[in-house]
């Protein structure tokens, strides 16, 4: 079928590239849900590896299955020596995304590729992905500091090792917990930049390794999954509480973008970052507080005064780093982070994808010369 006319829309805003009964976004009342349950639901009650087990299967697990799911993952967390090997080759003042999207393509290297019409082939793969994803952006932050890798400790839960395997200390229950949620919340949100990334990758047929490198290579810029570290710079930047205004002031009369803020879809404060907000006070209220936190509350109340009109509210990528920063990690691993959890969606999507699937190919408006002449080098 062709289509005979269709409007040029920049950055594809409002063009429905896919359908989905993965998540659903209603942005003007701020509601985002995972196969339909609520994210409020699924940060209270459940956890990650549930979540991303009913992202990825299309129901939440039993109780048998979820067992079976986390230690399927326990026991594929582990890296081959040969990555870690590659992964020491990466120079230590790389970027952690850069890092993660080499070694997340290496992992092509090991397995089988393109038996895409088998179920234990898919299974296995998304087993490997969400088990050793974690297990590489830790072994990056550690090999940069001339550490060896930190091996996953089997006694700890797909957050608390994540924590664990950064600072070989257990974390405190509350911070594993609160990880756990920052990682729900991260886990999916329709056909975001990355996920359309992802989705064109698998349409050709290529390896799930492949689409999730593609799929962090798209998460790591600036206007998506990377604002969270930047945020993180802005507010390092500002400094202090008297500073917020004229620094906003001065991104609004030279119209630039204030980091964390403005959202394709959401024109109210997007719902992760109500509930990454409260995560934060959490911390907050027990381990005292923080003058970030009070910067970045402000700066929230003088854009909403400024650019509330313009639908410009916090995105996720506003509160996220003021809780990571409180867990003690750092501003570079926050994208890293979020790459760890949207995996769940990359991986959804990619069997959505092989389900359905026929080539991604739009059409474009040229607007070019014809029967241009060919000027010999001389004439330059
Ligand atoms: C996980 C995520 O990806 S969440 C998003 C993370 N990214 C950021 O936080 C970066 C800052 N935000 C942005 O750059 C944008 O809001 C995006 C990329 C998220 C969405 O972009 P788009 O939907 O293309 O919106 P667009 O850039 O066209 O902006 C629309 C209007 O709002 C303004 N606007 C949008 N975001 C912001 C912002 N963060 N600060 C100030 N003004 C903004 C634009 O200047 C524009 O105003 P105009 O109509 O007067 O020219
Ligand atoms: O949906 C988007 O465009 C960006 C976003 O919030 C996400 O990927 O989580």
């Amino acid at each position: 079928m062709t289509a005979t006319f269709c409007e040029y829309k920049p950055g594809l805003e409002g063009i429905p590239a896919t359908k989905s009964s993965i998540s659903f976004v209603d942005g003007q009342k701020g509601i985002l849900e995972y196969r339909g349950i609520a994210i409020e639901e699924l940060t209270k009650q459940g956890s990650f590896l549930e979540t991303a087990y009913l992202l990825i299967w299309g129901k939440l697990p039993s109780e048998q299955q979820l067992k079976e799911f986390q230690n399927d993952i326990l026991y594929h967390r582990r890296i081959k020596y040969r990555i870690r090997d590659m992964m020491k080759c990466c120079p230590e003042t790389a970027h952690p995304m850069d890092a993660l999207q080499t070694s997340a393509a290496a992992l092509g290297l090991f397995y089988a590729r393109r038996a895409l019409d088998d179920p234990e082939y898919i299974r296995k793969a998304v087993v490997r992905i969400l088990a050793k994803i974690p297990t590489m952006v830790a072994a990056f932050h550690q090999m940069r500091r001339g550490n060896d890798a930190i091996t996953p400790n089997d006694n700890l839960d797909y957050a608390a090792n994540f924590l664990y395997m950064l600072t070989e200390r257990e974390p405190h229950p509350l911070e594993a917990q609160i990880f756990d949620v920052c990682l729900t919340l991260h886990a999916e949100h329709t056909i975001n930049a990355s996920t359309f990334s992802a989705m064109v990758t698998a349409s050709t047929l290529t390896d799930p390794y492949a689409v999730v490198a593609s799929a962090v290579g798209t998460l790591a810029g600036p206007l998506h999954g990377g604002a969270n570290e930047e945020v993180l710079l802005m507010l390092e930047n500002i400094d202090s509480l008297e500073n917020v205004e004229p620094f906003v002031q001065n991104l609004i009369a030279n119209k630039q973008k204030i980091m964390g803020f403005g959202h394709r879809v959401y024109k109210v404060k997007d719902p992760r970052a109500r509930i990454l907000q409260g995560l934060a006070e959490k911390l907050f209220d027990q381990t005292g507080h923080d003058r970030y936190y009070e910067m970045a509350v402000e700066l929230e109340r003088i854009i909403e005064g400024k650019l509330g009109q313009k639908g410009i509210y916090p995105n996720v990528d506003f509160y996220s780093g003021l809780v990571y920063r409180k867990l003690g990690i750092p501003s570079d691993l926050f994208t890293p982070i979020f790459a760890i959890a949207r995996v769940a969606g990359w991986l959804a999507h990619w069997k959505e994808q092989l389900a359905v699937n026929r080539i991604f190919r739009p059409t474009q408006i040229y607007t070019g010369e014809h029967n241009a002449p060919y000027i010999p080098m001389e004439e330059r």
